[in-house]
Parts: C-alpha cells; sequence; structure tokens
C-alpha cells in the first residue's frame, strides 16, 4: 500500500465524514467495500455470511481493515441514525479507462503484453482471481441502490484463473512474445479468491453478462489505442 495512513484515514473518518451528510440531508448511502474484506480466505468462493480472515498488523490491514471499520461504521448509524445504507462487497473489477499505471495485475500484464516487457508473477502464480468487467459492476451498483436491501452484497464475476493461467490468456490476446517471469511473492497475498453471488441473483436479480475474455479484448483495444496517443505526442 502506497500510503497506508491516508488509505486508513479515506476509509474510516471519510466514511464517517459521508454518514453525517447522508443523515443530514437524507440520502441513501453506498459503501464501495471490497472482496479484502475477506482476507485470506479460508472459505471458497466467499459468500457475505463468510467473517473472513484478515492480518490485522499486515502490508494490507490499513485497506481491509479500514473497509470492515467502514462497513461497521454504516451498519452503526444505522441502526442508532436510521441512515439507508446499502453495502456492495466488490470483487476485482477492470475495464476501460482504468488507470494504466495502477500496479495492479490487469494494468501491468496488459502493458508488459503490448510492451514486449516481462509480464511480471508474483510468487509462482498458483493464486486465484476472478475479474468482473466495469459494466457488470456499475449494473450491480445500480440494482443494489434500487432494492431494499442494507445487507452487504458482493458484486463481482465468478470466473475464476490462476494468476499464471491470466499472464498466459493476455498474453495469447495480445498475441505477444513476452516472456513470463516469476517474482517474489506479496506479503499476506490472498490465496483464492472467488464471489458468491448467490445473494446478488436473489436479491438483485443480477448476475454478470460480460465474459473476462469479451471484457480483457475491450480492455486491451483501449490500453493500445493510449499507447498509441502517448506516442504520437511524444
Ligand atoms: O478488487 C478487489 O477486491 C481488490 O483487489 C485488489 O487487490 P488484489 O486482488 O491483490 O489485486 P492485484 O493487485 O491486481 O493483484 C492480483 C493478483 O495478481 C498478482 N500480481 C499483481 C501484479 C503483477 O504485476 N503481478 C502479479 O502476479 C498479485 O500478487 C495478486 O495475487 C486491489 O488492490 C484492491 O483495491 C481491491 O479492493
Amino acid at each position: 500500500m502506497y500510503n497506508p495512513v491516508k488509505t486508513i484515514k479515506t476509509n474510516t473518518v471519510g466514511t464517517v465524514n459521508m454518514l453525517g451528510l447522508a443523515r443530514r440531508v437524507k440520502a441513501r448511502m453506498l459503501l464501495a467495500s471490497t472482496s479484502e474484506i475477506y482476507g485470506d480466505p479460508e472459505i471458497h468462493p466467499q459468500p457475505e455470511t463468510y467473517w473472513g480472515h484478515v492480518n490485522t498488523i499486515g502490508p494490507r490491514s490499513c485497506y481491509d481493515e479500514g473497509k470492515r471499520v467502514a462497513e461497521s461504521l454504516m451498519v452503526a448509524y444505522q441502526k442508532q441514525e436510521k441512515v439507508q445504507i446499502r453495502i456492495a462487497r466488490i470483487f476485482n473489477t477492470f475495464g476501460p479507462r482504468m488507470h494504466m499505471n495502477d500496479g495492479r495485475v490487469v494494468s501491468n500484464f496488459i502493458l508488459q503484453a503490448l510492451q514486449g516487457k516481462p509480464i511480471t508473477i508474483y510468487g509462482k502464480g498458483a493464486q486465484t482471481r476472478s475479474f468482473q468487467y466495469v459494466d457488470d459492476l456499475v449494473d450491480g451498483l445500480i440494482a443494489l441502490m434500487n432494492s431494499n436491501t442494507s445487507l452487504p452484497v458482493n458484486i463481482g464475476n465468478p470466473e475464476e484463473y490462476t494468476i499464471t493461467d491470466f499472464a498466459n490468456l493476455i498474453k495469447n490476446l495480445v498475441g505477444s512474445k513476452s516472456k513470463i517471469i516469476n517474482h517474489p511473492s506479496q506479503e499476506d497475498d490472498p490465496k483464492q479468491r472467488r464471489p458468491d453471488i448467490t445473494r446478488a441473483a436473489e436479491l438483485l436479480n443480477w448476475k454478470p453478462k460480460i465474459s473476462m475474455k469479451d471484457g480483457l479484448k475491450k480492455t486491451i483495444e483501449y490500453f493500445q489505442a493510449e499507447l498509441e496517443q502517448e506516442k504520437a505526442k511524444s
């Protein structure tokens, strides 16, 4: 985490500030929570009823615990101050207009593949993630805001890949000659992640519509166009 103190402050003080505002103006408030609240999960896939497995003093705790406190704050303000709350637990999301240098796996691998640089896998690459396309997330958030539920709801695509398979998939979609190399693993990196989206289906009548491959193709096109634009400028 680039700035752990700011990360905790944003998630805690920021959420309190917004909840205070929501109470004053009687607004319904959405918390963009995260699959990270499940930590390194011992239950797979992860349903909303799972309480999680987070290291309170690890490098990710500023984010994970920050979001967990944010969820607690939402529930406390609902109970005590009658604020209308909605909690989305968002799983890894990608798509056009994401930041090219955000350091996360989708942007890293696409950029590396397009530029013919080595594709960097942290650790052995056996860890898994499930990636959803941004349009599906937006539809899920709108459905959640229009629903009556104040329970947390997972919003994600259950299509699960190991990071090694994901690297190969991107390499093939780009038609890249990049080498795939292994770097040291990241501390407390969750070994597996896949949303159980039964609750979203039941309460929101929502499920993802765009396959990961189709989403990746659109994202690769976007990155390609951005790189060409950058080249033209220089
Ligand atoms: O969407 C989520 O739920 C969360 O996902 C991410 O956390 P993470 O799943 O670790 O996402 P990435 O940083 O993209 O990493 C995914 C996996 O790819 C690996 N990775 C990442 C980048 C890279 O160059 N190489 C690589 O192997 C990581 O070690 C990890 O196992 C974000 O950091 C959180 O903001 C977000 O809440």
